[in-house]
């Protein structure tokens, strides 16, 4: 069987809703797959379609190439977190792991690598009611990787998580994918995807807006712009503007330059006697690169009489 999720044409309504519009797309092995949108953009409701909790109106939904209902052990093809809350509070962490392997026909020698490879040992015995929201996705991941599954499916496991906790996360996530696996991770927030994703998977109102490698979707948002830093600003701006450049600033000392090249933004300087400390072609941020693509996807945006007085 091989490792991936191929999603085929989803619709999806909750009455009047539309929560996914003809939902295309394939998570492939070997890398992690950032699954980000906007609130509502139905990022949810595709992961449960995966796993059948959610049944949808039309397309299709496979794991290697078969459906999740017709899996016989599913935790074997595909691992999943996709509501940490869930699970019995009593219960410590190691029995709720035991119980689960149990109905899989896996052992407890199974139970005790997850527990360590999730960073659980500490906290494995104690009941699971106890735990912090981050232990609680130590525990969802180390049951989604009970299988040995070569598919897993994310959704938001850098919640709860501190600042510590996101590194492990990010690292964990990248070796899994190393090992050839295909990782599904959703997001609400680019940083957390940054240096990890390397495929991104943007939807919008239940529609694909972009289905892309990270460096691709940064290249494109970084547009040719040229970072420039100097304590000359407003002599750099009125020379740059003259010859139909856009300039912007984008922090104290520093200019973003639109419609030249670095060497003639430094040919324009240099001409004009105005010292600069810095130049650079602009990089832009993964989080840049998001804005851009969901600016007109965002289903609750705040209107410009609700935005706050500058
Ligand atoms: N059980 C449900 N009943 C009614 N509407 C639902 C239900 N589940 C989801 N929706 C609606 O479907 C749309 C998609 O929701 P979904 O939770 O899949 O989005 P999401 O991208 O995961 O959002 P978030 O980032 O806020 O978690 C939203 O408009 C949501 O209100």
């Amino acid at each position: 069987m091989d490792a991936s999720i191929e999603v085929a044409g989803l619709r999806k309504r909750f009455g009047a809703t539309v929560a996914l519009d003809g939902l295309s797309f394939t998570v492939t092995a070997g890398q992690v797959t950032g699954f980000v949108g906007p609130n509502g953009a139905g990022k949810s409701t595709t992961m449960r379609v995966i796993v059948g909790l959610d049944a949808a109106d039309e397309g299709s939904a496979t794991i290697g190439g078969r459906p999740y209902a017709s899996l016989r052990h599913p935790l074997s093809h595909l691992g999943t977190l996709l509501d940490a809350a869930a699970l019995q509070p009593s219960r410590s962490g190691r029995n709720h792991l035991l119980w689960l392997a149990h109905s899989q026909g896996l052992g407890a020698k199974r139970v005790d690598d997850v527990i360590e490879q999730a960073g659980l040992q500490s906290a494995a015995r104690r009941k699971a009611g106890g735990y912090s929201l981050g232990m609680r996705q130590r525990l969802g991941l180390a049951a989604a990787l009970l299988g040995d599954p070569a598919v897993l499916m994310l959704d938001e496991p850098f919640n709860g998580l501190d600042p510590e906790g996101i590194v492990w996360m990010r690292g964990f996530l990248r070796a899994l994918a190393a090992e050839g696996r295909a990782v599904l991770v959703s997001s609400h927030l680019m940083s957390e995807l940054q240096d990890t994703a390397t495929h991104l998977v943007v939807i919008g109102r239940g529609q694909l807006v972009a289905d892309a490698g990270v460096a691709e979707l940064i290249a494109a948002a970084s547009g040719g712009r040229v970072t420039l830093r100097t304590a000359a600003r407003s002599d750099a701006m009125r020379v740059l503007a003259h010859s139909g450049a856009t300039v912007t600033m984008s922090d104290r000392d520093a200019l973003t330059v639109a419609g030249l090249g670095t060497g003639e933004v430094v040919a324009m300087l240099n001409e004009a006697a105005i010292p600069f400390t810095e130049i650079s072609a602009h990089r832009a941020t993964l989080e840049e690169a998001y804005m851009e693509l969901t600016r007109d996807q965002v289903e609750f945006r705040a209107t410009a009489a609700e935005e706050p007085s500058r």
